[in-house]
């Protein structure tokens, strides 16, 4: 027998966007549930950022102990124990999910644990027996890594596989060019595995700023990374030493024991059921929506990777909040513009970037309107490691007269925390005078981006 309960909001999702939006449509006052199929949090909290960072955090610690010795600190190297930091990794993250199960209660939402899928007009079904109806119902289903279609895929791992694993890989090819590659490759090498990166072009990272993608290239090759560009992969075989990656052009990659694929995601709106609803994804699975959030359906909407919004967690969550602001908080026109999307990549060193690049600027307000500045400079931090030089490169892309930052690009230690507060700034519709008239704080990396010449 199914039983039916009444709501004013349905999410389907217990993700960054999903939890987000049923945290605030409650505190307007709403009846929501939140159906969670998988640990609450999704990908972020269990196989995304969470577990990402703190794999950083331990490479930036492993890389901080060999630079320690410029610094005249000797002792010995640490030895990074993959399944005790595993161990205490996923403690952590349990008792993260103990506390979104725990703030959901307490905003009042009510947790369905299973499968959501629509069920008709204004009803979802929770694994194909509770029925819940609302007038409004939220899709935040996010999305899943996607393995390419090649022979012997199933030999290696996707980004949720990298975080299942219990022992530390030896030699690893990554395949890809995107976040996940760049990222997972740069922490394994730092924690002392062998690294050979796999792509496509002759470059990573295709539509960052080309310094970025330079700076990086060669940071990740001095550290020792083999990067392997223009290399299509044909297949993955078992052989007699280990795991072999073919190439088209017959070369091979030979005596690696894990292949990591960071070959994209694709948004997770298969077995939803919509078409009982009257909602299509597009080719490529994604939900077409408004800038409010809407689908073609009127009462359905849907927020974070399952739409074609920038794949990150705070984009997910803003979305999500604000159609809660709007649908219950008497916000009519509130909704999220993700035009100036700060954006980070936890690589080695970091990357920080926000609005344009060079030349999309120079697209978009043509060449002689804009006008750039660049810094690049040995960080104080490293200026006594003559051995291991590592620069940091910024980027300033103004455009007008009155030269307003249309673009921040920087590369190097610190640029992950330094970022933020720049893009309040840019977002404010700061010119090039404003960061001039600004005192710089020295000596730090950050005040470069306040002495540009
Ligand atoms: C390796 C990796 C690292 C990342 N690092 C970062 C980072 O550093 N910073 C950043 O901002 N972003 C990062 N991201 C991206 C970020 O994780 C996503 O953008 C974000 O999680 C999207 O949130 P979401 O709510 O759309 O979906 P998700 O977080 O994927 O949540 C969707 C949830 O819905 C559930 N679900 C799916 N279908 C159903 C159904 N039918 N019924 C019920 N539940 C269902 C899923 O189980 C999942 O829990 C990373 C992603 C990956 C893969
Ligand atoms: N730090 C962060 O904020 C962070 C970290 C990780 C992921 N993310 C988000 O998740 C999204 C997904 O990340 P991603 O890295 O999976 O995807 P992506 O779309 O950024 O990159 C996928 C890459 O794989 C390459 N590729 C595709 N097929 C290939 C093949 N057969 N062989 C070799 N290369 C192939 C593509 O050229 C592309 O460079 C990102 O766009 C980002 O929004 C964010």
């Amino acid at each position: 027998m199914s039983h039916h309960h009444e709501f004013d909001y349905v999410v389907i999702g217990g993700g960054s966007g999903g939890i987000a939006s049923a945290n605030r449509a409650a505190s307007h006052g709403a009846r929501v549930a939140l159906i969670a199929a998988g640990p609450l949090g999704g990908t972020c909290v269990n196989v995304g950022c969470v577990p990402k960072k703190l794999f950083w955090n331990a490479a930036q610690l492993a890389e901080g102990a060999q630079l320690a010795r410029s610094y005249a600190l000797y002792g010995d190297a640490p030895e990074f124990r993959w399944p005790e930091f595993t161990q205490r990794r996923q403690e952590y993250i349990g008792r993260l999910n103990d506390r979104y199960a725990e703030g959901l209660a307490s905003n009042g939402v009510t947790l369905f644990r299973g499968f959501g899928q629509l069920a008709g007009e204004h009803r979802v079904r929770v694994d194909g027996k509770t029925v819940l109806a609302a007038p409004h119902i939220l899709i935040a289903t996010g999305g899943e890594p996607i393995r390419p279609d090649l022979p012997g895929a199933e030999l290696g791992l996707d980004s949720d596989g990298f975080f299942a694993l219990q022992e530390q890989p030896r030699h690893v090819a990554v395949v890809g060019a995107g976040y996940i590659a760049v990222e997972l490759a740069g922490l394994l090498q730092s924690l002392g595995s062998r690294v050979s990166l796999v792509m496509r072009r002759n470059h990573f990272l295709h539509g960052f700023d080309a310094m970025l993608r330079e700076g990086l290239m060669e940071a990740m090759a001095a550290a020792g990374v083999t990067l392997l560009p223009k290399r299509q992969v044909s297949r993955l075989v078992r052989g007699a030493r280990g795991l072999e990656l073919h190439f088209a052009d017959g070369e091979r990659l030979q005596g690696i024991d894990t292949v990591l694929w960071a070959v994209g995601r694709r948004p997770r709106s298969r077995d939803l059921n919509l078409e009982a609803v009257g909602v299509y994804p597009d080719d490529a699975g994604y939900l077409p929506v408004d800038r409010y959030q809407n689908t073609r359906v009127e009462g359905i909407y849907a927020v974070g990777d399952v739409t074609r919004a920038p794949a990150l967690t705070p984009v997910a969550i803003a979305a999500g909040r604000r159609l809660a602001d709007r649908l219950f908080g008497g916000q009519p026109e509130r909704h999220l513009d993700s035009s100036l999307t700060p954006t980070v990549i936890f690589s080695h060193p970091p990357i920080a970037t926000v609005g344009l690049t060079e030349c999309e600027a120079q697209e978009r307000y043509g060449a002689d309107n804009v006008r750039v500045y660049r810094s690049r400079f040995t960080p104080l931090l490293r200026a006594l490691d003559r051995d291991h030089p590592q620069v940091t490169h910024m980027k300033l892309v103004t455009t007008g007269a009155e030269e307003r930052i249309v673009g921040l690009h920087a590369l190097g230690d610190g640029v992950e925390e330094m970022l933020q507060g720049f893009a309040v700034a840019i977002r404010m519709g700061a010119r090039k005078r404003d960061f001039d008239d600004t005192i710089a704080i020295h000596p730090t990396s950050a005040e470069e981006f306040v002495t540009m010449r």
